[in-house]
């Protein structure tokens, strides 16, 4: 494997919206944004948990819609993961949340494949994308969605489980998941983030995934680390998220040697890059300054994330 590959395997697209393009978006659509300046808007970024970080989040993309919005934040992204090190990326994208306020899908997935599609050429990235259930809307709507993405032949590599967590288990969304699992989809869902281990023996017993994004809180469950390892599942961890939605209070709290040494099989990713204070070098950078993350760390990290994700090398 060679040395200088690095994917990113958990990012949601939408999370990487930074404040000038909301402004720019705002304009280029013309609306109107409840805060003056960027200064205001960035006042808001102060998180207590997950649901009030997936209020601005969600609140924010109000200014993406039209396919160009969405190529313009999918090429902004690619842009700079390319100067962080990345060289592949496996995209999430929220469908619910552009077609309950209008946006149609075709726009949203024309967009980011258009993005997609150039990737390597324009940035040496190479891509994929994952559309993302919003677990906290109903299961029919998951259902509808799947059915919508297959019909028009979207091309997406993956489906995934994401939004608010707790309350919502991944047992619910056992029918779509079989179904793209059927369709030939990869499959994967955030679990332990927030929500208990018990989730996460779901998302892999129920909907079988192939990864669980974050799945931190495995570490309060011996069977399932022990599970986790035997069978080598992927987890993708994200260390300025949890500190920035105060799953953790800072990123020593996050036992990544421990894990590591476990044979757990962890990578690094941004999750939300725009919103928690960095890319996948600013997460590297934390883990250095934090906890002493060695170059030997740093290379096993970047080995896992390429065998974890869906392409061959
Ligand atoms: O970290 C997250 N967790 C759950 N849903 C999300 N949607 C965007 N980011 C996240
Ligand atoms: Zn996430």
């Amino acid at each position: 494997m060679s040395t200088d590959q690095l994917a990113e395997l958990h990012l949601h697209i939408e999370g990487s919206l930074e404040p000038p393009l909301i402004f720019e978006l705002a304009e280029r659509n013309a609306l109107s944004l409840p805060y003056n300046d960027i200064d205001e808007l960035r006042a808001k970024y102060e998180f207590t948990d997950l649901q009030s970080f997936l209020d601005l989040y969600y609140a924010n993309m109000a200014v993406l819609q039209t396919a160009e919005d969405f190529a313009d934040l999918a090429r902004a992204y690619f842009r700079r993961t390319a100067q962080a090190g990345v060289t592949h990326a496996e995209i999430f994208f929220d469908p619910q949340a552009h077609t309950e306020r209008g946006v149609s899908l075709e726009a949203v997935v024309e967009g980011l494949a258009d993005a997609c599609a150039t990737s390597e050429r324009e940035f040496g990235v190479t891509s994929g994308l994952i559309a993302s259930i919003l677990r906290d809307k109903p299961v029919l709507h998951a259902n509808q969605l799947l059915d919508d993405l297959l019909a028009m032949q979207a091309p997406i590599i993956g489906l995934g489980l994401d939004s608010a967590e707790v309350g919502y288990p991944p047992s619910l969304f056992v029918d779509v998941f079989a179904k793209a699992r059927a369709e030939g989809l990869h499959v994967v869902a955030h679990a332990g983030e927030e929500g208990p281990p018990d989730y996460i023996w779901q998302a892999l017993d129920l909907l079988k995934v192939e990864r669980i994004d974050h799945g931190v809180r495995c570490l309060e469950d011996e069977a399932l680390v022990n599970r986790l390892v035997e069978e080598q599942i992927p987890l993708t961890v994200c260390p300025l998220s949890n500190v920035r939605l105060k799953v953790i209070d800072n990123v020593e709290q996050l036992p990544l040697r421990q894990m590591l040494e476990r044979g757990l099989s962890v990578s690094i990713n941004s999750d939300d890059p725009a919103y928690f204070g960095g890319y996948v070098d600013d997460n590297f950078s934390a883990l250095e300054a934090g906890m002493g993350l060695t170059a030997a760390e740093r290379q096993q990290l970047a080995e896992n994330s390429i065998r974890a994700s869906f392409v061959t090398v």
